[in-house]
């Protein structure tokens, strides 16, 4: 009986993957030589940070070119190459012609910046080189907090007005902005708002608005989004043919839903934000993070529908990926690896694996190629902590003073919190001032004294 026991049936489990800091300082210095002549050979210099000091920093591609006019044609090269390896491997010539009308990005030397309260500059990215093609998914992984999003911003020309940037951003060669500029703050909480319909962003979070149905959130959509020329029937037609694309004709009739009252799900409102921008089949997609709140398997048909679509109209998609698995990962060409805004890698992502064992760090048998590179690349928890000791929990007396501080520095910070509401009381205050200047003392003054007192009532009572 004993034997057929589940415990004690042998199970399989992957090797670690092999730690940075087990590194040997032989092993170390070889990797470090190995980065100095890749970023030699890349024609890329690297600053001496102490990232640098435990993990290679390169691209997967090789490039001597340093002028932008240099990158350009070196990425209409690839995109030639790129045309004539599609067509033999069965891509149809419709495929490559949307491919050839489309749009090629390119970054070169990126840096993006964020002054701290000291008025000191925290870089959030740094020397960052790479481009996407059209008919391609580029996926942008790494750590939390790497700088995902913000190099999206960058390239779509959203980044906010606290930020400051330099460096090469091309379009098809050229120099140019992107149309979000202006109206950053308003596509932020307006997902209505275009002025093109060449490109698209996909933020992280959804701002649909609760009480329509999907049907009408995206007829809407289409209706304000498609031009002119195209019937009612014709934005019908695509609206509908849209949201079957991303799977969601059961859902039609559905509410979006919000705090009140619940609708989709969260992985559904992301494939609606997802149809909404899609809309106009964009020659520039950009996606924050598309599979955040779907299963695995809703994943892969999200990113295999779009994959899909990029091949079928020649889009160019960038989009940035926490953890995708290894089935989603096998549909991106291209990945950009980032590590504390640093590319630790760009290539394709069929290369990376060459890339990181090379370097020291092979991927185990039958792991998850992606855990193991965000693994290996994540320094966020390198420090660890000594386990607590016991009785080491803050008496009350702290308690309290940390609760009260704590309450206090978030009133102090919280605009509409505490220093809006200041501003509210101070004019409330010298408006209800003014109505006792000269009120007198007869039977008219005492019923403004009423009203007031009554007005005052309202205007503090907290609604419920
Ligand atoms: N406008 C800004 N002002 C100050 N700091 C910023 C600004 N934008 C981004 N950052 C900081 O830059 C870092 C990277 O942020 P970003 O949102 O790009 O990370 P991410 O890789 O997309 O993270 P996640 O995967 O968790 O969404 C974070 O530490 C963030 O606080």
């Amino acid at each position: 009986m004993e034997s057929s026991s589940p415990d004690n049936f042998p199970r399989w489990a992957p090797s670690p993957s092999p730690s940075r800091v087990l590194l040997s300082p032989v092993e170390d210095t070889k990797i470090k030589s190995n980065a100095a002549r890749d970023s030699a050979e890349n024609g890329l210099s690297l600053s001496c940070s102490s990232m640098e000091r435990i993990f290679p920093f390169s691209i997967g591609f090789k490039s001597t070119a340093t002028t932008s006019t240099a990158y350009a044609s070196a990425v209409e090269k690839l995109l030639e190459a790129e045309c004539a390896y599609v067509k033999s491997s069965g891509t149809t010539d419709i495929e490559i012609a949307s491919r050839k009308k489309g749009i090629s990005l390119t970054w070169e030397d990126l840096w993006v910046g964020v002054a701290d309260r000291k008025r000191e500059q925290r870089m959030i990215l740094q020397k960052l080189t790479g481009f996407a093609q059209p008919g391609e998914v580029l996926a942008i992984m790494g750590p939390s907090g790497c700088g995902k999003s913000t190099l999206l911003d960058a390239l779509a020309g959203r980044l906010s007005s606290s930020t400051q940037h330099r460096g090469k951003i091309l379009i098809n060669g050229r120099k140019e902005t992107l149309a979000y500029g202006l109206r950053n703050l308003v596509t932020r909480y307006c997902s209505f708002w275009y002025s093109d319909n060449s490109h698209a962003y996909v933020t992280q979070d959804d701002t649909l608005m609760t009480t329509l149905t999907v049907r009408e959130v995206v007829y809407y959509s289409a209706q304000l989004q498609l031009p002119n020329a195209m019937s009612k029937a014709e934005k019908k037609e695509r609206a509908e043919t849209t949201i079957r694309e991303m799977s969601l004709q059961d859902s039609m009739n559905t509410r979006i839903g919000g705090w009140s009252k619940k609708g989709l799900s969260g992985g559904q409102k992301r494939r609606v934000s997802i149809c909404v921008e899609i809309l106009t089949r964009p020659k520039l997609l950009f996606l924050d993070e598309p599979t955040s709140g779907l299963d695995s398997a809703a994943s892969y048909h999200v990113m295999n529908r779009i994959i899909k679509l990029a091949h079928r109209d020649g889009t160019t998609v960038i989009a940035s990926i926490h953890q995708p698995s290894g089935e989603v990962f096998e549909l991106f060409q291209n990945l950009c690896l980032l590590s504390s805004g640093r590319t630790v890698y760009f290539g394709p992502a069929s290369q990376a694996e060459q890339f990181f064992a090379s370097n020291g760090f092979p991927c185990p048998t039958l792991r998850n190629p992606s855990d193991h590179y965000l693994r290996t690349i994540n320094k966020d928890f390198d420090v660890k902590g000594g386990a607590l000791e016991k009785g080491s929990q803050a008496n009350f007396i702290t308690q309290c003073l940390v609760l009260t501080r704590r309450s206090f520095v978030n009133m102090y910070r919280d605009l509409g919190y505490y220093w809006l509401r200041l501003a509210i009381y101070i004019s409330l205050c010298l408006c209800a001032g003014t109505i006792f200047h000269h009120i007198g003392s007869n039977f008219g003054s005492i019923q403004v004294i009423n009203m007031l007192k009554i007005s005052v009532t309202y205007l503090s009572s907290k609604p419920h």
